[in-house]
């Protein structure tokens, strides 16, 4: 069953088409990337989804309703510009937001406190959010979009802004979610973490939808490369079972590193049994299975952010 549906989608702002004739479907219960670029149209995708402004044309449906309004309050959303009362302390917060989507507020605290505890922040929950970390902040944040346990949860960008451990964090509450029944939909241009996490990954690039599939199928429309090493000319590696091309990465004394593009679905294992075989002087062979990150790069031909917990040593200090 589709918990989302979106057919023909965009939005026109003046002159300017942000998101063009859109449409992919959510099943019930699964975490969706929703990825691209930056101004690739992600926002403005979500917010009509939510109903919060309304497509140019095509039609939205969510939770079986054709207005995100209709189901409001069975829907989490965490808004990409963050900020919750400075003067409120995270409970008050959490439940007050609980309030909003019909929660008593009784409830709201109970859950805030336990969830709050759960999130590593139970010695902060009667401080006031603005003595809190911004990465303390964004946690609480998305406890206040999930307290009131909506099925369906909307997290535009909810990396951005956290330290490697809070990244971690926040992975592991989103398959919470999605193991308790909820149907997730983040944002991000951080391909890292939706690779961990999705069960389908739908990629905009300037407004028009690049790919919709699971993320080992968009690994499989990259290109494969073998790295190849040794006193080996380039017209040697193109003659190779399989291989498409040659580039040449560095070369000396007649050494050359070779990077070699292998044709869709050939396997690398039959060029290097032929380059044995014909007697290559191979010194290092690697075959480079494509990541998200390379997708993203030959479906969008633009380059995603690095993972910051990937990028950074794991002994960086948190900041929260
Ligand atoms: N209210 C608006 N009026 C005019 N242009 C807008 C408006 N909102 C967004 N845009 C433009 O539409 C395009 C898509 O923006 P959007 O925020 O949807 O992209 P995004 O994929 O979420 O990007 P990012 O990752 O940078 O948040 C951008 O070029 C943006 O400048």
């Amino acid at each position: 069953m589709n918990a989302l549906t979106l057919e023909g989608v965009s939005k026109r702002y003046g002159d300017f088409q942000a998101v063009r004739d859109l449409s992919f479907t959510v099943k019930k219960g699964a975490i969706c990337g929703f990825l691209g670029p930056n101004g690739a149209g992600k926002t403005s995708t979500i917010r009509m989804i939510l109903g919060l402004q309304p497509a140019t044309t095509g039609s939205i449906q969510i939770l079986g309703a054709s207005d995100g309004r209709q189901v409001r309050d069975r829907i989490g959303f965490l808004p990409e510009e963050r900020g919750l009362y400075k003067k409120m302390t995270p409970i008050d917060a959490i439940a007050f937001f609980g309030s909003l989507k019909g929660l008593p507020t009784g409830e709201g605290r109970k859950r805030a406190k336990e969830m709050l505890e759960a999130q590593g922040l139970g010695a902060s929950k009667n401080k006031k959010m603005k003595e809190l970390s911004k990465g303390m902040a964004q946690k609480v944040q998305l406890i206040a979009s999930v307290v009131h346990r909506p099925e369906f949860v909307i997290l535009d960008e909810p990396f951005s802004g956290l330290d490697p451990v809070n990244q971690q964090g926040l992975e592991t509450v989103i398959r919470d979610l999605a193991a308790n029944g909820a149907t997730v939909l983040f944002s991000t241009h951080v391909m890292q973490h939706a690779e961990r996490l999705c069960d389908q990954v739908v990629l905009v690039a300037r407004g028009r939808k690049a790919f919709d599939g699971t993320v080992a199928e968009a690994r499989d429309t990259s290109r494969r490369f073998l790295d190849l090493e040794g006193a080996i000319a380039v017209e040697q590696a193109g003659a190779l079972p399989g291989v498409t091309g040659v580039d040449v990465v560095s070369e000396q004394d007649g050494v050359r590193v070779l990077k070699a593009a292998l044709a869709q679905g050939a396997a690398g294992q039959d060029a290097l049994k032929a380059a044995f075989l014909t007697g290559l002087d191979v010194r290092r062979f690697e075959l480079k299975e494509p990541t998200l990150h390379d997708a993203f790069i030959d479906l969008t031909g633009d380059h995603p952010d690095q993972d910051q917990s990937v990028a950074r040593p794991t002994n960086a200090p948190e900041t929260v």
